[in-house]
């Protein structure tokens, strides 16, 4: 079998307690994770269980005090400034938020450009690789000199995807990329994270608090309980035959509680994306 892209064993991660006397509080307690290239990992749990926290210490924006992370086949826990600069060319981030995630004051051809422009392209180059990536999200070139304040929601979220893209990345940490937004435009940004990784053989970390949006986008799921994976397997087995108790609470659980109401939301779900692009 193939070494996975990404692969993460025994990682702690730990934080101070507030004030000086009290105890730092580990809130990873040994997680183990693998994804291959091209794949999609889905990490779903609970409120506080960790998930956001595995995402920030792929990205090395957390210390690591314990385990492993090794990218490609190195080590990249520990990564220095240097490693970290050249590892962003392989690792993004979307984030949850597209209303705080694009500087407001940039214009959008002007935030894609950057990380461009940062690798040396030469700016009629970077012009045209902005138009490119602005068509594969799609969104019309004129966006291009507009202001993200311009954008809905779901536009402002493909233009963080394009972000994410545009120098070329071997993954991406999704961080609830798509919570923010209503059902339907959930789902045309959902088929269009599937399309990206489709033409460019990207992977993708898929945090989300959602079982059901988790099971249409995963090829592997790991559910996490307070900072402990509990359970970890294809999307189908996890979601359709759980074997950890928890799992069987995150499915049954869900904004709405009455059993009846869920079999309504799952048919919903199944519904939203069952259909073809409206
Ligand atoms: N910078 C920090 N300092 C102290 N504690 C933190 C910090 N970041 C996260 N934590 C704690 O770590 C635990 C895990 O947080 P994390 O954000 O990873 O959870 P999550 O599963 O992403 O939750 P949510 O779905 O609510 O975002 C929580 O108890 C949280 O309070």
């Amino acid at each position: 079998m193939s070494e996975p892209l990404l692969s993460v064993e025994g990682l702690r991660v730990s934080f101070p307690g507030k004030g000086w006397r009290a105890p730092e509080h580990e809130v990873l307690h040994g997680v183990d994770l693998h994804i291959e290239a091209g794949r999609t990992h889905g990490l779903v749990g609970g409120s506080g269980s960790g998930k956001t926290t595995i995402g920030r210490a792929i990205l090395g924006l957390v210390p690591v005090a314990g385990g492993s992370i090794t990218f490609d086949g190195r080590p990249i826990h520990a990564a220095g400034a240097r490693q970290r600069r050249r590892l962003s060319r392989d690792i993004q981030v979307i984030f949850q938020d597209p209303f705080t995630s694009l500087n407001p004051s940039m214009t959008i051809g002007d935030t894609l450009a950057e990380p461009l422009l940062a690798q040396r392209l030469s700016s009629r180059e970077a012009r045209s690789r902005v138009a490119g990536l602005l068509d594969d999200v799609a969104l019309p070139a004129d966006a291009m000199d507009r202001l993200p304040r311009e954008f809905s929601g779901g536009q402002r979220q493909r233009i963080a995807i394009a972000r994410a893209l545009a120098i070329g990345p071997r993954l991406i940490v999704c961080d609830e990329p798509v919570s923010a937004l209503d059902l339907t435009t959930q789902r045309t940004v959902l088929d269009l994270l599937q399309e990206v990784q489709r033409t460019t053989g990207v992977a993708y970390l898929f945090v989300s608090h959602d079982l059901a949006v988790v099971r249409h986008v995963s090829d592997v799921v790991s559910v996490i309980r307070r900072g402990e994976i509990v359970e970890s397997g294809t999307a189908v087995q996890v979601t359709e035959r759980p074997q950890h108790p928890y799992t069987r609470r995150l499915l049954l659980s869900a904004p709405v509680a009455d059993p009846a109401a869920q079999r309504v939301r799952r048919e919903a779900y199944r519904r939203e994306f069952a259909g073809t692009e409206a």
